[in-house]
This record gives structure tokens, sequence and C-alpha cells, in this order.
């Protein structure tokens, strides 16, 4: 199956659209890229970062005569957006998104389509805390998951063009229903996250003389958390506004197990601990196993370091994915 597109219209050019831009080209994927964003700034440090070849503020303009539609922007614009361009959508074209939540954009995107095309939303499990046009880079996705959640509807042929054009951007593709990836990607992504925010948002409310000491002796665990909580804050806002149902059903799970540990603590039953720091240490030896500890080696971005490595307490105990 050909991973080629004509055309490659990109709404939206923070880390994900432009790592998608600078892989696409890199492989060969697409003749053209079309780009377009909200705000002139935006666009015009794309043109300068030689992302495209077509630079608009016009959704509409960027997606007319494209084979390969993606939206890389926050999930709440979607809606926004999908109106815009719908009517204009080239007949035969995939759609697609990279959004880190399925169900809410099934629902906002979907009404807005034509019947004449495909519409494939889609999630890399790839990213860093960094965002904008220039935080992006080719091997972002390189040995990561892409999950996609076509619809019943959507011939195999179409998901399976799309699938190619992940993995000729390095990716490994796998096929779901949106609920079970928003239930999945809530304790992996979503609760970590909430975690983080939390964790260092609680240092930040600590007394000045409490939080420059924090700060002094943060060593590796702290500074993990302090790598997430930096993470876009419009993006995780929508986030957590558009999976709210599976968010507050994996926090409930994870507050009953914090009070476990809470209560192990105040008793002193060292052996509940020890039981259960066992268990969390096997988890993370499996994701090490599975070859999923750390980001791509090769990060390509000589102005920048590469990310650190992003698997936490958290993570581990959360026991599925990583980036
Ligand atoms: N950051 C990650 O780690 C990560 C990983 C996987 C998926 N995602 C998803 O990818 C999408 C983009 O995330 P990102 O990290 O690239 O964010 P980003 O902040 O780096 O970039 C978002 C871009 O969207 C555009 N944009 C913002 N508001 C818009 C609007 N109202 N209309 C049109 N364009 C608008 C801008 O060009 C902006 O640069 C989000 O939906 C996010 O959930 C993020
Ligand atoms: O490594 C990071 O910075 C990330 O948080 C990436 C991460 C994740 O939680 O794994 C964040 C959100 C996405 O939707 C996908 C990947």
């Amino acid at each position: 199956m050909s991973a080629h597109f004509r055309k490659l219209a990109l709404i939206g050019i923070g880390l994900i659209g432009s790592s998608i831009a600078l892989a696409a080209r890199r492989q060969g994927l697409v003749d053209v890229i079309a780009i377009a964003t909200r705000r002139q700034e935006t666009l015009d440090e794309a043109r300068d970062l030689k992302l495209g070849d077509i630079y608009t503020l016009d959704a509409a303009e960027a997606v007319r005569g494209a084979d390969l539609v993606i939206l890389c922007a926050p999930v709440g614009a979607y809606d926004a957006l999908a109106r815009i361009i719908g009517p204009v959508l080239e007949p035969g074209a995939i759609i697609s998104d990279v959004g880190s939540v399925k169900e809410h954009v099934v629902k906002v995107v979907a009404p807005h389509l034509p019947k004449t095309v495909y519409f494939i939303p889609g999630h890399p499990i790839a990213g860093t805390e960094h965002s904008g046009p220039s935080a992006g880079f080719a091997e972002l996705f390189a040995g990561r998951w892409c999950v996609l959640t076509p619809g019943a509807d959507v011939p195999a042929d179409k998901t399976e063009k799309l699938a190619a054009f992940w993995r000729a951007m390095g990716s490994k593709v796998e096929s779901m229903d949106a609920a079970h990836h928003d239930m999945v990607l809530a304790i992996t992504s979503h609760i970590p996250h909430l975690v983080a925010y939390n964790i260092v948002g609680t240092v930040a409310d600590l007394e000045t003389a409490t939080q420059s000491e924090v700060i002094k002796f943060s060593a590796s665990g702290f500074r993990d958390f302090t790598r997430i909580a930096a993470s876009d804050p419009v993006m995780w806002r929508d986030v957590f506004l558009t999976n709210r149902d599976a968010v507050l059903e994996m926090l409930g799970r994870f507050l009953e197990d914090l009070s476990v540990l809470q209560r192990a603590v105040r008793t002193g039953d060292g052996a509940s601990l020890e039981a259960m720091f066992t268990r969390t240490r096997a988890i993370r030896r499996s994701i090490i196993d599975a070859g999923q500890e750390t980001t791509a080696p090769d990060f390509g971005r000589p102005h920048e370091a590469p990310p650190e490595p992003t698997v936490t307490f958290v993570r581990e105990h959360g026991g599925g994915d990583d980036a």
C-alpha cells in the first residue's frame, strides 16, 4: 500500500504538526504541504523554518485539493475548524487528526464532514513538553505507537493507507475503538499529567523558603514531574475538558489505591508497601523489555538537548505507555 499523498494540509503547526511536516518531507511522502494556523506570528515562524509550501491563515484554503488533511491544533479548536473545512474538502480525501482524546473528536468533527470523505481519527503516542513550530523534529514518531480509531463505515484500504503513512514516519500503528483509546490514555497519559501538575503545583504553593529548598535539592524524581508539568497549558486544559468521564473513572481508582498506600504509611505496614513497590518495579521492567523506555535516540534537534527519559513513578504505577 502506497504511503504517498499529493497534498497534505496541516491545520495547526506546533510540536506535532511540525514533526509531521518534517518527517513526511524527509521520507518523500507528500508532494505539497499546506499549513494553516490561527496566528500570523506562528505562520511566519513555520515559513522561516521552511516547514511547508503553502502558508495561510485560512484553514479552508489549506484543505482545498488536499488528499490528506490532519488537524494538529488543541482539541478544543476542532469543532470550529471542522465547520470551516467541511464544505470545501476534496471528495475521496482522508481526514485525520492527532488529538490526545478520540471520542470527543468524533463527536465534534464527524457531523461537519461530507459523506464523500473518509474520517480516520489518529493519535501519535509521542511528544515532549515543548510546543510551537520550532519544537518539532522528524524523528519524534520513530518507534512510537500511533493509534487510529476509524469508524465502522471507513473502508479498510483507506485506514491501511493512513497507517502506511504513519509507518513510513517510523510509527507502529494499531487501530482501536475511540472509547477504549480514551480509557487507556486516561491512565497512561492524562492522569500522569494531572498528578505532575498537582505535585508541582503543591511545591509552588509552599512558602518561599521551603520552595527554594525543594528546587535546590530536587533530584531526578521531582525533576521528571516538572518536565511533564511544563507541557502546554491549553492543550492539557482541552484534554481534561474533553476526556472527563474516562479521567474521572481512572482518577477514582488512582485515589483508592493512593489511600491504601496512605494507610500503609500511617500504620507502618512495611509488608504492604514492599509488596506494592515490588509489583510496580515489575511493570517498569516490562516496559523496558518491550523497548519503550524513552524517546528515540536521535532527536535531530541540534539546537536543543534531547528530552529526558519520561518514565516516572506514576507511569510505572499506571503500567502502560510512555513517550
Ligand atoms: N504535545 C504532545 O506531547 C502531544 C502528543 C500527541 C498528540 N498531541 C495532540 O496534538 C495536538 C497539537 O498539540 P501540540 O503539542 O502540537 O501543540 P502546540 O501548542 O505545539 O501546537 C498547536 C498549534 O495549533 C495551532 N492552533 C492553536 N489554536 C488554534 C485554533 N484555534 N485554530 C487553528 N489552529 C490553532 C497553532 O498553530 C499552534 O501552534 C493536540 O490536539 C494534542 O492533544 C500532543
Ligand atoms: O513525553 C511527553 O512529554 C508526553 O507527555 C507525551 C504524551 C504522553 O503522555 O505520553 C503526551 C500526550 C500525548 O497525547 C501523547 C504523548
